[in-house]
This record gives structure tokens, sequence and C-alpha cells, in this order.
């Protein structure tokens, strides 16, 4: 019997990366951290999302997945080969495996195109997977795949709404036969009812297709029925990670607490928030000069002498997944 690979798809291990600058506009070392040592593995077929507030560098995570940028160190490896600094031949072979969804598909679907022409392209680019005879019935079916009507291929983006866009977007990176999409931010722009209506789709597609997702977002409350494991990202590190129920039912860290008290979507936590909603005050630290010790600390009610010296790690505490906090919220002094 053929032997099933436990290797996940996608693996982040202790991946700093960041942005460098000749003129000095960074700061003293030139460079600014945005991630700061990140972990994470995403499984064939599954849904990992990667939540935190602007800023916190999950675009930069994201680039530096699909090779749109060269981390400063550590390894991105899909299917368990190390493709940091991949180029030519072997970089397209990944490109190909690997897909993006961002935000605005408006900004990324090129205007001029039809979505015809927007979709076969990436069969010019990727010879060999559909035979160019075989473009317009492919086209067809993909649009029905994603729920648009076959005979718009010749329209162009802007004769699309928001949410037909980002279906154009999926079918696009559908056509290459992806392992992985990464979506950045890929349902933040649209109105809830259709939000859902994305999410129920990539949720479709990825039952037929096993296709993993690496699911970035601000919100929280969007990716409660949609994500198989959640990891919080703060100031370019995860603070806590763990499958969604655990997160959403036990969330131990303070950030993340904070994150789900906010979310419109998440009643519970509003409901049981000790002091109602939890309201950060306090500017977000900037990667440039992050806070010594936990890089939460400076808006952390809970924050203690050791927070603001000691840097937590992201590890088991007795919370039955990983949280990177002194205190977390199960600990019998942060109870207190
Ligand atoms: N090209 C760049 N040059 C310098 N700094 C950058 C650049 N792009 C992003 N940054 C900085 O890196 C940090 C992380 O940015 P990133 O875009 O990854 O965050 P994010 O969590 O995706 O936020 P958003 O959702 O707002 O894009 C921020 O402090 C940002 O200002």
């Amino acid at each position: 019997m053929e032997q099933q690979s436990t290797t996940p798809v996608l693996e982040l291990v202790d991946l700093v990366a960041g942005y460098r600058s000749r003129h000095g506009l960074l700061g003293r070392r030139n460079e600014v951290r945005a991630v700061a040592g990140v972990s994470l593995s995403v499984s064939a077929g599954e849904t990992v999302c990667l939540v935190g507030e602007s800023g916190c560098g999950k675009s930069t995570v994201a680039r530096a997945v699909v090779s749109l940028l060269r981390p400063f160190s550590g390894e991105v490896r899909f299917d368990g080969r190390n493709v940091t600094g991949l180029k030519g031949r072997e970089l397209k072979n990944l490109r190909r495996q690997v897909q993006l969804v961002f935000q605005d598909p408006y900004a990324s679907l090129n205007p001029k195109m039809t979505v015809r022409e927007l979709i076969s392209e990436a069969w010019r680019i990727h010879p060999g997977i559909v035979e160019p005879d075989g473009w317009d019935a492919e086209v067809a079916r993909l649009l029905e795949r994603v729920g648009l009507n076959p005979g718009h291929a010749e329209r162009y983006p802007h004769q699309f709404s928001g949410g037909q866009r980002q279906r154009i977007s999926i079918a696009r990176a559908l056509a290459v036969r992806p392992r992985l999409i990464v979506c950045d931010e890929a349902v933040s722009a649209l109105d809830v009812s259709i939000q859902a209506q994305v999410l129920t789709l990539l949720r479709e597609l990825q039952r037929d297709l096993g296709v993993a997702y690496l699911f970035i977002t601000h919100d929280l409350g969007v990716v409660r029925h949609f994500a198989d494991r959640v990891a919080v990202m703060h100031l370019g590190s995860i603070v806590e990670s763990g499958d969604t129920e655990q997160i959403y039912e036990h969330a131990e860290h303070p950030y993340t607490r904070a994150l789900l008290s906010a979310a419109p979507s998440v009643e519970d936590w509003r409901d049981d928030a000790e002091n109602g909603e939890i309201v950060l005050t306090g500017d977000v630290p900037s990667p440039l000069n992050p806070p010594p010790g936990c890089r939460f600390h400076t808006r952390c009610w809970k924050a203690q002498d050791r927070c603001r010296t000691e840097e937590p790690e992201l590890l088991e505490r007795g919370t039955g997944h990983p949280v990177a906090c002194h205190f977390p919220a199960t600990d019998p002094v942060a109870a207190m």
C-alpha cells in the first residue's frame, strides 16, 4: 500500500525576514526585521491562518513564502526541501506550486486583459499544463468552478464586482494546479456576506482538490469556521498557535484575547472577557526598535518585571498549545 507522506507542504523554520535600505532610512542597522524568527507548518489540504494586526509582518511572511523576498536567515521548505534562494527553472517550478491571492484583486488583475487572457497567461508561462487548443474550454471550466458565468470570459476586470474579481483571482491561481495558495487578506476588502461566500468557495475547492491554504488576515472573526489551525502573530513573532478550537475557546496570550474580544463576530469573547471588550492602549511598537523582553509588554495589562526583561519563548506551558507568555491565562499567578 502506498505510504501517505507526512511531510508538510510548507514549513517555515526560524524565518527572519524584512527590508534593507542603502540610505539609512531604516535606522542604524539599515534594516527592519519585520519577521523575527517565525516557525510554522502547513500540511497538504490544511488551512492555517496567520492572524495579527496591521504591520505585524504577515505580508512579509507571505512574500518570503512565494519567493518575492529573500529571508535574512532561516528556511522556507516546500515538501521538505529548502527553497530559499532558488533561481531560474527551479524558482519557476516552485511558483507554479505556490500561488498568492492578494487583498485587492483590482490592483493584482491587469485591467487591460480579459478574464480569458488573465487565466490563460499562466499556461503561457508554465507550458505543459493545458495545451493551447484546450485553453478556452479550461477557462470556461475554471470560471464555472469558481461560480462565475463561463460566458463572461471576454469581459474585463472592471466589469465585475469585488467578490467576482476575487473569484477571478482564485480561478487564475487554480489554473496552474498549485499545492498551496497563500491568501493575503484575500477577503478583507469584501462585505461580510460576500466574504462568507468566498470562504465557502475556498473550502469547497480544498475538499475537491486537496489544496492547502496559508490564510493571512487581521480579523480573527473571519477565520473561526474556516481555519484548521491558527497562528497569532505580534510584532514579527508568533505568540500563540493551536487548533482553531484551542485558540477560540482557550486563548492564553493576552494579545490573542484582546484580538478575540475586538472581533465583531466572536460574540462569546465580548461577553466573557472579564471587563467587557479589551481595548489595547498605546501605540504598536515599531519593528525598527522593538521593546526588550516580551514585545507585547508595553501594551499588556498583566505585564510584570520579568516581562520587561525576559523574552518569553513559544512553549507549551501546561496550556495544551504553545504560547509565548510568562503569565498565560491558565497560570495561577495570571488569574489572580
Ligand atoms: N518595503 C518596505 N520597506 C521597509 N519597511 C517595510 C516595507 N514593507 C513593510 N515594511 C515594514 O515591515 C513591517 C511589517 O509589514 P507587513 O506589511 O509585513 O505587515 P502586515 O502585518 O502584513 O501589515 P498590513 O496588513 O498592514 O500589510 C511594518 O513595520 C512595515 O512598516
